[in-house]
């Protein structure tokens, strides 16, 4: 157990820039050791890119310039080969679309293999089964010793994203990036899989970057919340302060938009995981 005072993430004065004008300008925010950032904000106004940053996956001709510092380790100026082996490891993401996100064409077993193969290429045939198996236990797919060899077809939109979940976890990252995981499903599912991500990060202290547009969803898995606007950070506050007490305008439309919010996370989700 790591006993450093320094966040696992720590982000300075990030600026994205895919032409002229920066698309994110000069954000910092920073992410302790089992804690989750819920950032926040309206279609186009810098989530992704900021999340696609951290992993170094914006296209290269991007301008991207700043201080992300990661368990001390500065990504910006890291070399491609030492980025890859952060890279599903250390950091992992999970998409909106699972559908978009899977191969079609490969069981799902073989897909989890192969995210553990890349990282462990010395494990044997068994070993790396055994660690598909566990983590398809944990994102409570049903049986998973019959299922693995299924299609992502053969299985519904909130399994799908379970499935995502179990590969993005199955190497024990530090930090999960889940850009908008919920959006595409329906309300009750997506009540499922935000309740499967609270007991992830309880059970392995995940830190978690949760990305979304909508303040409801973010409330109900973020300690702490960044609003976004026009690439910036407008408000950054612990959640029930920035329910409680929201301080800048846009933070004030996004909860006067958001009616159903649940702020009390001393109640049980309306569906277990
Ligand atoms: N690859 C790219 N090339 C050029 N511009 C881009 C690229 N990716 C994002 N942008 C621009 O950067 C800005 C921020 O986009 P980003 O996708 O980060 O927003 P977002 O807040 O995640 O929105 P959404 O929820 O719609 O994904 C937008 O103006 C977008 O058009």
């Amino acid at each position: 157990m790591s006993t450093s005072i320094q966040p696992l993430l720590a982000v300075q004065n990030l600026s994205i820039a895919f032409g002229e004008r920066p698309a994110v300008d000069r954000i910092s925010f920073s992410i302790n050791e089992g804690e989750t950032l819920g950032l926040v904000g309206e279609s186009g106004s810098g989530k992704s890119a900021t999340s696609l940053a951290l992993l170094r996956l914006l296209p290269p001709s991007t301008r991207v310039t700043g201080y992300l510092g990661f368990a001390g380790e500065d990504l910006v100026a890291l070399s491609e080969r030492a980025m890859r082996r952060h890279r599903g490891r250390n950091m992992a993401m999970i998409f909106q679309e699972p559908m978009t996100a899977l191969n079609p064409v490969m069981p799902i077993g073989a897909q989890i293999a192969e995210a553990v193969e890349a990282h462990h290429p010395s494990l044997s045939r068994r070993e790396v089964r055994e660690r598909v198996l566990e983590s398809m236990h944990e994102v409570a797919l049903p049986e998973p010793e019959r299922r693995i060899r299924d299609y992502p077809h053969q299985f519904s939109g909130g399994q799908r994203q379970r499935i995502l979940i179990a590969m993005a976890i199955v190497n024990r990252p530090r930090l999960l990036i889940a850009d908008e995981p919920t959006t595409a499903l329906d309300v009750t599912v997506q009540a499922q899989i935000l309740a499967l991500l609270n007991r992830l990060r309880r059970t392995h202290n995940l830190s978690m970057l949760f990305i979304s547009h909508d303040l409801a969803v973010v409330s109900q898995v973020a300690d702490r919340v960044a609003v976004m606007q026009h690439g910036n950070i407008v408000e950054q506050a612990p959640v029930s302060q920035l329910f409680h007490s929201p301080q800048h305008p846009y933070t004030k439309r996004l909860l006067a938009s958001a009616p159903t919010m649940r702020t009390d996370r001393t109640q049980p989700l309306a569906t277990l995981a």
